[in-house]
Order: structure tokens, then C-alpha cells, then sequence
């Protein structure tokens, strides 16, 4: 019993010295402050506490500290230093002009060497200039930006599209439940994939054992981001990491990358001309297929399930969608003397005439981002005449807390909204409230592809399908109509800015009463400068699109 009173003594003792150090370090932190830098948030547990937020709900708590502060921009203290959390569309506008000193280079490094595995001579040649390094990193990403529009866009839509119409054609003889998070995830990863990396497409490698450990990889990198010995502190997604880098080696030495998209080719052209090793390049591939599937694949299942979840909204999105489909007749010697209806929808038409579909995309893009855009400060920057940033301090952006900004989206910001961006809005708003795919100076790329990809899949599938849940009771019953319970976001998730749902959602599939029995397909047509500024959304030449957005009657911004 004495030992039992005197280790509980002694616990208490210590957990209250190890409280006592924290708040004389929290203490000494604060005093470190610049009265001009942002003031502090303190944690209610000292030193760790912001961190404890952090592994806990992943990006999603800068939002939290956001909502439940009124400051635009405040530091909170993380044991790896000062950070800076920006929650305000009015500092984020600021912050958008400071491009140059507010970097997000650095961060391309350290996923070089914690997510890629490059280390060395390597990671020197792709380190930021800012810090001494040669800099190809941030060229290799440039190069990607003018092979993800015109020709090139329309050259991986060409294989996303085609793949699609395989998979949903697959979806005939689907007569058990399935996870619809799973079939969504697979459907896309090797949609997008093909597209991107050719005949030759890695992930597609051993049965698709590449995607199968990509997605093993993508949901266990918060160790890896730690990097303390992560051979041993992350054992399982270190060696997920190395047998992925392998096979992009392989890929790449053997010269497939020159049959892949034109985005790899210019990747990796311009990589050698920089003189980045094969290797180097091809392990950026790694966590580069976090930038290409991680948040396209939840994008296009919750878009999906936003729709289906909803009956009215799902009976007006396939009003909608059909008009834009042309149906011709085929002859068909299955059907003896008669023709098969072929119906066909134009990628480009659905971008351009289907605003309620497109309406619903950004709502839910809006509705589910969770990422902090995390900027590196290169040197002191005053922000506003009064705000000081340290160099060597973080900055994080939430997109969520402008999101949810009252004064740019409304009383009803936190509601998901389908028709929001179909009317014209009687707020003002301003053209970084809508942060999905992050802000100068790393503006994603990839949002063109992304966007033709989840609404082809979303149009498609409900024009062809009836999918309802089924619960693990009545899982295989063709009748039984159960409710939409959708699942929690997984914030443990550090790789996505659109959150993966936490579980399966078990459906069942049947194609719908009366579009039987015709044939389905894509059609691909490039877009017009105007049609693509559509897609141009936030920090992107703001004032271009934001004009070619209200020429073209889309209401995002007014
Ligand atoms: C719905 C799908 C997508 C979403 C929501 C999304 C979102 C984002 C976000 C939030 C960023 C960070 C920007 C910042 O920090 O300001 C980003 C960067 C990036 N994304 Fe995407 N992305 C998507 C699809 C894609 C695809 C399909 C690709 C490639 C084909 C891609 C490639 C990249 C790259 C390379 C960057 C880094 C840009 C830079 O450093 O300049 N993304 N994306």
C-alpha cells in the first residue's frame, strides 16, 4: 500500500514539475515576443498543448483556433517554434502580395527528403535557393502548370476519360454491396494515374500493388513528417515509401516516363536539365501522387454523396446533366435488327452548361476543405503597417476559417449550400475567400484535370445509377431502403486538404429503371481560354478571372 501512496507521490510530483517547466517555458516564450508580431494564443496546456491539437484533428485545428478567436492572425507556440496562424480574408489578401518572402519552397524540400527519401547531393540540387540549395525543386513543379491546360489537359483527359468509362460500364454486373469509399478511391486513383503516367502507369504494377501501398503509405506520413529516425519510428510507412521509390526508379531508367503525359515528361526534362538525378525525380513521384489523387479522390466521393444523400437535389442535378448528353443510334448486332441508343457526354459541355452540377463541386470543396496552406518565412515581413513576421517563423493559412467567414459567405457559411454559386450572391466577396486550391505563390496546378475528372464521374453515375445505402443486415438485399448515414472525416489524415471519410459506406447498385441496355461514353473537347478561366478560382490572375467569371454569368464572385 506504501509503494502504491509513494509512486502515486512521486507521479504527482512529476507531472507537476513537468507543468511547472512548461509554463516557465511558455512564460520565457511570450516574453521572446515582438510586441509588433501577432499576439500569442495560448495553449490551455503549456508548450505541447497546440501540438496535442494538431495530431489530433490535423490542419482542421488551426481552424478550430480560428473560429474561436476574432484576430486575424495570431502565433501559437509549437515545440518546432513559432507559428503564425492567418484566418482572415483581409490578412490573407496581404499576405498573397508578400509572395516572395512568404515561401513555399521550403516546404518542397522537406517533402523531397521526409516523404520522397532524398537525401545529399540530391536533395542540394533541389533545395530552395532561399537556403543555399540549386532550386530545381520549385522547376520541376513550374513545368507542370502549361501541361495541365490545352493540349496537355486535354491529352490526360483523353485516358481519365476512356478509364471511366470502363470502370462505370463495370458497374452493370455489380449485383453485391460494396464500399463506395473504396470503389471510388480505385476507380480514380487508376483513372487518374493512366492519364498521368502512360501504358506503363506504376501504379498499375503487380495486380495494382502500387496504388494498394501508395494508400498504405498516404495515410501513415505523419511519422515520417517527424523524420526521427524513421526507419525505426515509422518503420511501416518507410518501407511502403522505399518499395514505391523503387518502382518509380525502374520506371523512370527505363525511359517510360517519355510515353507518360506531357506534365511527366516536362517534369522530368526539365529535372535532367537542371541536373537532377533519374532517381531524385523519380522518388519525387512518390509523394507526388499524394498532389494527384489525395484530395481528388475525396473530392469526387463526397460530391457524389452530397447528391445522392439528397433525392430533390439528385432529381434536379440528372435533369440537368442529361441535357447534355447526345444520344444517337448505333446498329447493334446484339439487339438483331435494332440499334442501341448511344449516349454521349461532352467533358466540355458538362464544365460549361451544367451550373448546379459545378455549383454543388465547389460547394463541396468549400464545405470539406480542411487544409492550412503552410508558408515558410524567408525574411521579416510586415504585414498591414503593423503585423510582424519573423524569418524562420511558419505561417499557416486555413482555407477553412475563410471558408466559413461570415462577412464573405453569409449567415449560412457553415451550411453546405448546393445552389450557392448559381446565384449571384448579395455579398461581396472577396477572390481569396475561396482558398480550395491554395494561393500564390503555390496555386495548385492540378485543378483543371481535377475538375473535369470528379464532375465526368459524378454527371455519369447518377445519369446511369441508382446506388443506395446498404447497411451490413441487409447488405445483399436488392430491396431494402436504408437512410444515408455518411461518415466522419479522417482527420488523421496529414497528406489531404479534402479529408477522406473515416469507414466504409457499404451501397448497393442497380442501373436505373429505363437506361438499360444502351451504350455510354465520353467525348473530349478542348476548352476555350474563357471556359478554362471558369476554372481558374482563387489568387490566380484574380482580376482575370474574376472577370471572365462574370462574363460567363458563373457567380463566384461578385
Ligand atoms: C480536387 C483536387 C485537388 C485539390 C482540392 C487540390 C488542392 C491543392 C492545394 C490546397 C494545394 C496547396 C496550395 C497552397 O499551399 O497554396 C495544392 C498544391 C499542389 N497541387 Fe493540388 N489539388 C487537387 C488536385 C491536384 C492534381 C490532380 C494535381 C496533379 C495532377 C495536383 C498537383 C499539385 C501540386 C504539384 C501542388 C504544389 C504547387 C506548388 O508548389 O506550386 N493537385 N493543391
Amino acid at each position: 500500500m506504501d509503494s502504491v501512496i509513494s509512486v502515486l507521490v512521486r507521479t504527482g510530483i512529476g507531472l507537476a514539475s513537468v507543468l511547472l517547466l512548461a509554463i516557465v517555458v511558455e512564460k520565457a516564450f511570450s516574453a521572446r515576443l515582438d510586441p509588433r508580431e501577432p499576439p500569442l494564443l495560448p495553449s490551455k496546456l503549456p508548450v505541447i498543448g497546440h501540438l496535442i491539437g494538431f495530431l489530433r484533428y490535423g490542419s482542421a485545428y488551426y481552424m478550430q483556433l480560428c473560429r474561436n478567436n476574432d484576430l486575424p492572425i495570431y502565433t501559437i507556440n509549437m515545440p518546432n517554434g513559432k507559428t503564425y496562424v492567418a484566418g482572415s480574408t483581409q490578412i490573407v489578401t496581404v499576405i498573397q502580395r508578400n509572395a516572395k518572402t512568404l515561401s513555399f519552397d521550403p516546404i518542397l524540400t522537406i517533402v523531397a527528403e521526409r516523404l520522397g527519401g532524398i537525401t545529399g547531393r540530391h536533395l542540394h540540387i533541389l533545395r530552395e535557393i532561399e537556403s543555399g540549395g540549386d532550386g530545381a525543386h520549385r522547376k520541376l513543379v513550374h513545368a507542370m502548370s502549361p501541361s495541365l491546360t490545352g493540349r496537355g489537359l486535354d491529352m490526360m483527359n483523353t485516358p481519365m476519360l476512356k478509364d471511366l468509362e470502363g470502370f462505370l460500364n463495370e458497374l452493370e454486373g455489380q449485383h453485391v454491396a460494396f464500399d463506395l469509399w473504396k470503389w471510388t478511391r480505385h476507380v480514380i486513383s487508376i483513372s487518374s494515374t493512366d492519364a498521368v503516367y502512360g501504358p506503363e502507369n506504376p501504379y498499375r504494377i503487380d495486380n495494382d500493388q502500387y496504388e494498394a501501398n501508395f494508400w498504405t503509405y498516404e495515410s501513415n506520413l505523419t511519422m515520417l513528417l517527424v523524420n526521427v529516425y524513421p526507419q525505426y519510428t515509422a518503420r511501416e510507412s518507410y518501407r511502403q515509401r522505399e518499395w514505391l521509390a523503387e518502382r518509380m526508379i525502374d520506371y523512370y531508367r527505363r525511359g517510360a516516363w517519355k510515353r507518360g503525359s506531357l506534365m511527366v515528361q516536362n517534369r522530368c526534362q526539365t529535372g535532367l536539365d537542371n541536373q537532377v538525378p533519374i532517381e531524385a525525380i523519380a522518388r519525387l513521384e512518390v509523394p507526388g501522387g499524394t498532389g494527384i489523387l489525395s484530395n481528388t479522390v475525396p473530392t469526387a466521393f463526397w460530391t457524389l454523396v452530397n447528391i445522392l444523400s439528397r433525392q430533390t437535389l439528385l432529381a434536379e442535378v440528372r435533369q440537368e446533366v442529361e441535357k447534355v448528353f447526345t444520344v444517337e443510334k448505333q446498329p447493334d448486332a446484339d439487339a438483331g435488327a435494332g440499334a442501341k441508343e448511344v449516349w454521349t457526354l461532352d467533358a466540355a459541355e458538362l464544365r460549361t452548361k451544367c451550373p448546379l452540377l459545378f455549383s454543388i463541386y465547389q460547394e463541396t470543396l468549400r464545405t470539406r476543405a480542411s487544409f492550412a496552406s503552410p508558408r515558410y518565412v524567408l525574411e521579416d515581413t510586415v504585414l498591414e503597417g503593423r503585423y510582424l513576421l519573423k524569418k524562420g517563423s511558419i505561417l499557416q493559412i486555413p482555407s477553412a476559417s475563410l471558408h466559413n467567414e461570415r462577412s464573405q459567405w453569409g449567415d449560412g457559411a457553415q451550411d453546405f449550400d448546393p445552389y450557392r454559386f448559381t446565384q449571384k450572391s448579395m455579398v461581396k466577396r472577396s477572390p481569396v475567400a475561396f482558398r480550395v486550391f491554395g494561393g500564390a505563390p503555390a496555386l495548385c496546378p492540378g485543378r483543371h484535370f481535377a475538375t473535369v475528372e470528379v464532375l465526368c464521374f459524378v454527371g455519369m453515375v447518377v445519369t446511369r445509377y441508382d446506388l443506395s445505402p446498404a447497411s451490413a443486415s441487409a447488405s445483399t438485399s436488392a430491396t431494402a431502403v436504408e437512410p444515408w448515414i455518411l461518415p466522419p472525416p479522417n482527420y488523421g489524415n496529414m497528406a489531404a486538404s479534402i479529408l477522406p471519410p473515416l469507414g466504409d459506406i457499404a451501397v448497393k447498385v442497380s442501373t436505373r429503371k429505363g437506361y438499360e441496355g444502351r451504350k455510354w461514353q465520353y467525348k473530349v473537347t478542348s476548352l476555350s481560354s474563357e471556359e478554362e478561366s471558369l476554372f481558374a478560382l482563387a489568387s490566380e490572375g484574380v482580376e482575370n478571372a474574376q472577370d471572365s467569371l462574370t462574363r460567363a454569368g458563373v457567380g463566384l464572385w461578385k
